[in-house]
Order: structure tokens, then sequence, then C-alpha cells
């Protein structure tokens, strides 16, 4: 059998650690899908649309570390470039391959189909450039190895979206084998006299205060700094807290875990605790317009340490080129045996005495968003990923208590409703042993709903949450109007759609608090298939936190502009 440059592709990305890609045929790509077909322990699974295939590597890189997807030139890859920008936004390394136009229609002058319609193909790779750390075009077999390594070496390093597009005459074209997979697993090591610099510096910060407190970011999982982070609250001894999007990047039954801070949305008392404090560890923070609440929540300053992935700043000093990482390590180690900064826990457990707000049960009567809050919440197991959706979701899992163990998925940066389906599929094909639960709002949930569909054809045992509030609620918060409002849709009965007499999906409407617990008691019991439970909730029953998110959220917006 000839090695073919597709055969190339297929073993490093084997070599790389995924043992599935997602793929929508389309005729540019087939000899390359014939090509990935032929590597052993390498499963090509199928989505309805590029969207959804964009994002199920997507939600598989989140389970994986990276994903692939293969699609077809431009009528494809064009829809694909929504999931590449919401990789690149969260930091993933989706690897995005297309088939392209035969090499020798290159300079001919020829019009193809699947194309703008005029002979220069290179634009599509020029869109690709602006959203990825590394962009190829392959139409020889000669460059394959080499462009192919760049790319996927450079996704992997910069924990960035990559894009290979390959030539429809080339994908079976004969090729070398590649030698070892350290060759794109390489790292660039941190500089040893910067880290040192810097653990110094923070440790002269941290020696002139007391009341000190971490923040977890999301950017904190991209550096691998989550076993640094607890070794560094460890030798502090203060108080945590996360940012919304880095909900179970850290234990929340660490005993000093505060809970989230995200403004007028924070846990109880997590607000209070970094507007006393007086020094504050942003490790890995992404400081964006929602996650600020409207700029209104924004640590930076002279008290401030912003620790990211390769640089550290603070008091007007910058130390650029380490791995947080190390730093993290590296600080938690040099702060052994030093005097604890508990004074924030101290001060947060005076505070805290009001209970936060636990959602209340109330199973006979009309489900309300906080039963069904609590029947969700009351379903995290250490084994367990709930991946939320953009909309009142966030709020709701926010306030869930996690379990060592349980992880929980957002897409808070990119923001593309739709998302958690394709991403919850992708995950679950990456995950099959672990719970796999998504909350998803009605509005989300018919952009990418055909996923669904998906996971009854591989029979994953998935539990969707079908938030069914009739609306736009998340945007209602923010600025009403009639374009909040949408066509209801029997999402219950799209099952059986889906199941086409042959597939084991089952599908509940839950009105009630007891219809929705009848429904989980089916839902534990399904493991041929996924379970959707539409829970019908009243369309201003939402979280108080997204009520004073979304006016301070409509409030920046509403800025006039800059005289
Ligand atoms: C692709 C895309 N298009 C539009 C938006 C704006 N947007 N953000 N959230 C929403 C509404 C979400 O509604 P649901 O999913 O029903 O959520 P809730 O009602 O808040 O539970 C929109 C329309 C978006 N975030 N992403
Ligand atoms: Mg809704």
């Amino acid at each position: 059998m000839t090695y073919t440059v597709g055969m190339y592709l297929g073993d490093r990305l084997k070599q790389i650690g995924l043992d599935h890609h997602f793929a929508v045929a389309g005729d540019y790509n087939l000899v390359l899908l014939d090509q990935l077909l032929k590597i052993d322990g390498m499963e090509q699974v199928y989505c309805c649309n590029e969207l959804n295939c964009g994002y199920s590597a997507e939600g598989y890189a989140r389970a994986k570390g990276a994903g692939a997807a293969i699609v077809t030139f431009s009528v494809g890859a064009i829809s694909a470039f929504n999931a590449v920008g919401g990789a690149y936004a969260e930091n993933l390394p989706l690897i995005l391959i297309s088939g392209a136009p035969n090499s020798n229609d290159h300079g001919s002058g020829h019009i193809l189909h699947h194309t703008i319609g005029t002979p220069d193909y290179a634009y599509q790779i020029e869109m690709a450039r602006r959203i990825t750390c590394a962009a190829v075009s392959i139409i020889s077999a000669d460059e394959a190895p080499a462009k192919i390594d760049h790319a996927i070496r450079t996704a992997l390093r910069e924990r960035k979206p990559a894009y290979i597009e390959i030539a429809c005459n080339v994908a079976g074209a004969a090729c070398a084998r590649p030698g070892p997979v350290s060759a794109v697993l390489s790292q660039v090591p941190g500089d040893a006299a910067t880290l040192e610099a810097a653990v110094e510096a923070i440790a002269a910060f941290l020696a002139k205060r007391d009341k000190v407190a971490i923040l977890v970011g999301s950017k904190l999982r991209a550096a691998d700094g989550g076993e640094g982070a607890v070794a560094l609250a460890d030798a502090l001894g203060c108080a945590v807290a996360t940012m919304a999007a880095a909900k179970s990047f850290f234990p929340e039954n660490y005993p000093n875990y505060i809970g989230t801070y995200w403004g007028e949305a924070s846990s109880p008392g997590a607000r209070e605790i970094f507007d006393w404090a007086d020094g504050i560890l942003c490790l890995g923070c992404v400081f964006n317009d929602y996650s600020t609440v409207g700029w209104t929540a924004w640590p930076r300053g002279a008290n401030v340490v912003q620790a990211d992935i390769g640089t550290v700043t603070l008091d007007g000093q910058v130390f650029d080129g380490l791995h947080l990482k190390d730093l993290l390590t590296a600080l938690a180690a040099r702060l052994a045996g030093q005097p604890k900064k508990g004074g924030t826990m101290t001060e947060y457990r005076r505070i805290v005495g009001a209970p936060a707000p636990v959602d209340s049960a109330a199973p006979t009567a009309k489900l309300t968003r906080a039963e069904m809050a609590r029947q969700i919440g009351a379903l995290l197991t250490p084994e367990t990923t709930l991946l939320a959706e953009t909309g009142d979701s966030w709020f709701n899992a926010m306030r869930m208590k996690l379990p060592q163990g349980a992880r929980v998925e957002f897409e808070m940066q990119w923001g593309h409703i739709g998302w958690s389906v394709p991403a919850t599929f992708g995950y679950a094909v990456a995950e099959p042993k672990r719970r796999i639960i998504t909350m998803v709002g009605d509005g989300s949930f018919q952009l990418t709903a055909q996923e669904v569909a998906q996971m009854v054809r591989r029979g994953l045992p998935v539990i969707v949450f079908l938030v069914n509030n009739h609306g736009y609620t998340i945007e209602v918060e923010i600025h009403d109007g009639p374009y909040n409002n949408i066509k209801n849709w029997d999402y219950a009965g799209l099952i059986e759609v889906f199941n086409a007499g042959e597939g084991k999906g089952r599908g509940f409407r839950a009105t009630t608090g007891a219809e929705m617990a009848e429904a989980v008691r089916a839902a534990l019991d399904n493991h041929g298939g996924p379970t959707l439970i539409e829970c019908i909730i009243d369309r201003d029953d939402c979280t108080s936190e997204l009520i004073s998110w979304g006016r301070r959220v409509a409030t920046a917006n509403a800025r006039p502009p800059a005289k």
C-alpha cells in the first residue's frame, strides 16, 4: 500500500493523542478522508454540518487537548471558521483541515465550483491566517511533512487553532513517513533568569501586603497551571476565587475556595473580598466586557499581579519569556515556610454568615428556574462534565457547587450560542466514561440542534437540559425588543424525529418539579442514547445575577462615542 500525504496527516494526529477526527464529506476532501480511514486506531466521526463539525472538534479538544475537523473547500471551511474563531478565543488547539482545488488549477485561470467564482483560490487561507496561529497550503507531496508538522507543532505550543489546506489531487500522493512525535511536541523552555526575577518581584510585592487573594482565570488550563495554582494557594493560605469562565479549573472543595468573582454576579462574599484585598494575584485571567460586568469589575493597578501564560506584569515591571506553570511552582517553593496571608479568609468568614442563595426545592409546583437548577446541580458527581451554554445557563451553572473532579465547560470569550450541542457531542466522543450533562437555552439550541441526531447515532447517553423560557432571556436582560422572541419548538418531540424508528434517544417535557424528577430518573436509566429534558419555565424566571449583569453590560454598550 502506498504511504500517502493523507496518511502522514492521520499518523501525526494519532501520534498527538487523537483517536477520532470529525468530518463532513465534500468532493475536495473525499480522497483525503479515504487516507485517514487507513489509520489504525483512528475513527472518522461524521457531523451534520461544518459549523457543528468544527465545534465537535473543539469540544473534543477540551477533553483530549486537541481536535481535528476535515471539511471541503469554502462552502465547508467558511462555516467551520466560526468554530476556529471560537477555538482561538478559548485557547484550544483545533486543527482545521480543508480539501482544496487540484494543484494544476492554480494559475490556470479556471473558475471552480465551491469558490467565490474567481480563479484566485488563496482567499480562504488568507482568511484562515487571521484566526489561527499557523496556516499552510499543501499543493505538493514533497512539502507536506514539514507543513503538516509546522501547523500541528504551532497549535500545540500556542494552544491556538491551526489550518491545513490540502489539494484534492495531493492527499493520495506518495509521501515519506513521519519521524518521532517529539518533533511536534517540543516546547520552547522559559528563561531561567526571568523566572527567578519574577519570583523575587512577586515575593517582594506580597511581603508588603496582608489582604492577599488569588483569582484563577480561564487561561490557567491552557498553561497547564492547575497543580501550581493549588500549590501557591497552599503556600499563601489566602482566599481563592475563580472567574466565571474558569469554573472547575480550581477545586471547589478546596478549604479557601470562595466561589466565583464576577462583580455584581459574584458568589456571596467574593466581590467584597476582592474589593477589600490589597494584593491580588491574577492567574491566566481574561478581562473582557462580559467577564468584568461591563468594565465594573476589573482588577488592575498597583495592587494587582497579572500572571499570564508567558508574561508577568506587576508594579510597572514586566517579565516576559517564562511559563506560568513554572512560575507557580517556583513561587510556591519560594513562599514555603513564610507567614501565611490568611487575612482574606478571616474576613470572608466574617461576611458570609448568610447562606449562599441555595435554589430551593419545589417538587410539585410549576417548574421554576430554581428547582430546575437544583435538580441539575444534584446530578454533579466527580465524573461529571457540565457544558453550560451562553444564556442564563451560565449563571445557573455558576451557582452549582462542584465535587472534586467535576468539570464545567463554557465558551465565554467567544460566546457563540449553539456551541454547547456539538461541543457536547465531541466531548462525549472523547470521554465516553464520564457523565455528560448539557444545559442549553431554547434560543441557542435552535442553531445547532441537529447534532443531537449524531448523539443518537452513536448511542451517547448524554443528558441535555433544554431550558425553554420562550426566547432570548439573556438578551432580554441586556436590552429587550421583539427580536428576542423566537418560534417555539416541540423540543422533546425532536428526539423521535432523530430516532427515526431505530435510535434510543428519549425526550421529556417537564412543567413541574415532579415531572422533571421523573425525567431525570429515566435519563439516568437510558444508557443507549441521549435524553433531552425540556424544562418549561417562565421567560422572566432568571437568576438575579443575570439581571444585574445584564444592566451593567447594557450600560457599557451604551457608552457615548468619545469626543
Ligand atoms: C451565533 C450567535 N448569534 C447571536 C448571539 C447573541 N445572543 N446571545 N445570547 C442569545 C440568546 C440566547 O437565548 P437562550 O439560548 O434561550 O438562553 P436564555 O434564554 O438566556 O436561557 C443571543 C441571540 C450569539 N451570542 N451568538
Ligand atoms: Mg431562552
